[in-house]
């Protein structure tokens, strides 16, 4: 048996097909959302992250800022873009690509950013929301997993879920978000300090791995059938981006999100429905 693919390429295909109509609606209401990204420095990979989402943008109609500064930037020079970005009225929403390079002061910088326009659901008041269950942007990876379940009729609701990672952008809220009233899945949040890994993941339904730890996921893990989500992202010797799971767990899996292909999509997607969203909110849609 091999696991079925959960397909977070073409589920935000669709995604961005029904934005595009959302925002045709919003600029017939003389709303054009706007999405500004500040990003520092020169890593090759936050370099193409930000150019998808660009991409994306002019996909969707929507109009996008690009705040690009030098690894050299100070943290004065980084809180000044957030602070314009802040004050541009035709930016409805930004992120601040992380990571930061090394010396800057990230909590800093997030928690400058305006929690109305924050497109990535990261600043402390909206984590706090998600806490609070007041409604506010959600984080853009967690909702993306969401969204694919969904879109595949995954049962969330009682489900036994594992997740491995505790980092602040897609462990820890997605437990908050699964274990909403409306979600309803139990979650058990795994990291590097679990003693058994395994032993939990054996008793999973659906698994999320999101540790940042090529191969960390192996196939004698898995209960058979179990619905897997690989959310890592390493870089192998020769350079390929590469995931938690182990190939072989696909041999086990009922279904697996693989990486590249599956929730990084949906991560794209998730924070131009954020922009999008707030857009309508705001029109009163
Ligand atoms: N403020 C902030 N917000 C973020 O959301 C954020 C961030 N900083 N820093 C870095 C991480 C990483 N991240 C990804 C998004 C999409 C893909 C994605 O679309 N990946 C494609 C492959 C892309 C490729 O091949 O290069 C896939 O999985 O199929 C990957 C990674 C967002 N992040």
């Amino acid at each position: 048996m091999t696991a079925k693919i959960l397909d977070g390429k073409a589920a935000a295909a669709a995604i961005r097909a029904e934005l595009t109509q959302r925002v045709a609606k919003l600029k017939e209401n003389g709303s054009t959302p706007g999405l500004g990204t500040v990003l520092v420095g020169d890593d090759p990979g936050s370099h193409s992250y930000v150019a998808g989402k660009h991409r994306d943008c002019a996909e969707i109609g929507i109009a996008s800022i690009r705040r690009d500064l030098p690894a050299t930037a100070t943290q004065a020079e980084v809180e000044q873009a957030v602070a314009e970005l802040n004050a541009d009225p035709a930016c409805t929403g930004f992120i601040v690509q992380l990571p930061l390079p090394k010396g800057l002061d990230a909590n800093r910088v997030l928690g400058l950013i305006d929690p109305d326009k924050d497109a990535d659901g990261l600043h402390p008041v909206n984590l706090g929301k998600l806490v609070l269950g007041e409604p506010a942007p959600l984080p853009c990876t967690p909702r993306g997993i969401v969204e694919l379940l969904t879109r595949y009729d995954i049962a969330i609701a009682g489900a036994e879920v594992v997740v491995v990672g505790r980092g602040v952008t897609v462990g820890r809220p997605l437990g908050l978000l699964l274990t909403r009233k409306s979600e309803n899945a139990t979650v058990t949040l795994c990291h590097t300090g679990t003693r058994d890994l395994a032993a939990h993941v054996r008793q999973a339904d659906i698994v999320v791995a999101a540790a940042g730890v090529r191969g960390l996921v192996t196939a004698d893990m898995l209960k058979p059938g179990a619905v897997v989500l690989d959310v890592g992202t390493s870089r192998s010797e020769d350079g390929k981006l590469v995931g938690d799971v182990d190939p072989a767990a696909a041999e086990v899996a009922g279904w697996l999100a693989p990486m590249p292909g599956g929730v990084g999509p949906m991560t794209r997607a998730m924070l131009v429905d954020n922009v999008v969203l707030a857009a309508e909110r705001a029109a009163g849609i």
